[in-house]
């Protein structure tokens, strides 16, 4: 039995710094990505959390050597391109659609045979998305409910992939990255276009080992690689999914005025920071310095925060950030509206579903739409003491602490698992008063 969590109110609002965790999609694929080069890469700042790890696992189950110098320095050693081995047991995927479909399109070109599972959460969710494009291309993929859901196995071809031009029917950064992967195989060229941007760490990253990418609007165009250059070290900036819950919870707890350190700030993340600042936000970005990754530290002081409209143009640039969004609109005066997030129906949970039902536990002021929901905001004085459930969705833990933290208190089951993404966040959480 999982965890029941007490989250006390906080009094006197946080201050001091708070050191910021690694970005999960960016230790992802420097993982992914170095197993595919024949020499030493050493990655420091690794997220060292439980979706990072399903990756770690994959790509040792692959072949590759993955060692821990401690919890957030690896050593990746790969054997080349062309290296990666026939898994003798299944590969769990854990709780992470992130690994499963950038694997998907790693091993779809291979001449071996893998099979995944995962939780069930990740059971549920949709592949089809990533199994449709990359058959497209000649891949061999087969999941149950015809050929839509885990377990799914990838099957080798006695032909090449072929390249294709897609037309990605929504924005993910999954369903792109795992069709350029894939496109490193193909015989011939490989362009997907998205209808927005979506996060860039992949074609970012790829960049930097040495991989030619051609950028044209919202297509990115590929062709078969032969061999991958690593960068010595990768450094991983600070996740700005997990500085959102302090991002808001500053914004929305008197008295705050803190800084978030190392976070990045690429700007098809930081979609929070300009909803937040539309609000009213107080953020400064500070030190702001170019990596591989843009970083900055992140100050943010208390404010008083005004609703908001926001929809399908931002969305890529915040979408996992839209439960802590909805905290913060909250405690914003006046109604914030939400739409073009269907998308957040087919994470972890169906996020809309589940913010609605618990988030109004605590204050009925949410409606839920379709695609996103309404909220109708100054309940700071109206919110009441709840048991509410995470249903074992990271992000909705989080957010329900901060809504506890800023108000008058939560009691969260299911609460472990912000394992998944933010091991230390309780232990943060607690230090301040
Ligand atoms: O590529 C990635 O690292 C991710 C892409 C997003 O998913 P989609 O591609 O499904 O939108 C995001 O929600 C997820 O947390 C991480
Ligand atoms: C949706 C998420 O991750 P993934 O798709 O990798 O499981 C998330 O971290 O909020």
């Amino acid at each position: 039995m999982d965890k029941l969590k007490a989250i006390q109110p906080i009094k006197k609002g946080l201050s001091g710094e708070i050191l910021i965790p690694g970005d999960k999609s960016v230790s992802h694929r420097s993982v992914m990505f170095s197993g595919l080069c024949d020499r030493e890469v050493k990655i420091t700042n690794f997220l060292h959390a439980a979706d990072c790890m399903s990756t770690v696992n994959c790509m040792r189950a692959l072949g590759v050597s993955v060692k821990e110098l401690d919890e957030n320095t690896l050593i990746v050693k790969g054997n080349g391109l062309d290296g990666l081995k026939e898994p003798a047991g299944i590969i769990d995927a854990g709780n992470s659609g992130t690994t499963l479909r950038l694997m998907m399109g790693i091993l779809s070109g291979q001449k071996f045979l893998t099979t995944f599972t995962g939780d069930a959460s990740l059971s549920r969710r949709p592949m089809g998305r990533v199994i449709n494009p990359l058959s497209q291309m000649g891949a061999n993929i087969v999941g149950r409910q015809n050929n839509k859901y885990l377990p799914i196995t990838v099957i080798p071809t006695k032909e090449n992939l072929h390249g294709i031009s897609y037309k990605m029917p929504m924005a993910s950064a999954q369903v792109k990255s795992a069709i350029l992967l894939a496109g490193m195989n193909a015989d011939d060229e490989t362009t997907v276009t998205e209808p927005y941007t979506s996060r860039d760490h992949t074609e970012r990253m790829l960049t930097g080992f040495g991989v030619k990418l051609k950028k044209s609007g919202t297509s990115i165009t590929i062709s078969r690689v032969n061999k991958m250059t690593p960068p010595a070290e990768i450094h991983v900036p600070g996740d700005i999914s997990s500085a959102a819950f302090w991002l808001v919870a500053a914004s929305i707890i008197e008295g705050s005025d803190v800084i978030l350190k190392d976070v990045g700030i690429n700007e098809t993340r930081t979609g929070i920071i300009d909803v937040l600042k539309d609000m009213g936000a107080d953020i400064q970005l500070l030190n702001v310095r170019d990596e591989v990754e843009p970083l900055a530290d992140i100050r943010v002081r208390y404010a008083k925060l005004h609703g908001t409209t926001f929809g399908a143009d931002i969305m890529p640039r915040l979408i996992d950030e839209i439960p802590i969004i909805a905290v913060a609109a909250m405690f914003a005066e006046g109604t914030t509206k939400i739409t073009g997030a269907g998308e957040l129906r087919v994470k972890e949970t169906d996020r809309l579903q589940v913010i609605t039902d618990e988030f109004n536990k605590v204050c009925p002021c949410i409606e839920g739409l379709e695609d996103g929901m309404v909220i109708t905001g100054g309940q700071k004085d109206n919110l009441k003491f709840a048991r509410c459930n995470s249903h074992d969705d990271h992000r909705i833990a989080m957010a329900l602490a901060i809504l506890g933290a800023a108000g008058v208190g939560v009691e969260i089951e299911n609460s472990e698992c912000v394992n998944i993404s933010y091991p230390t966040f309780y232990e943060i959480l607690t230090h301040f008063e």
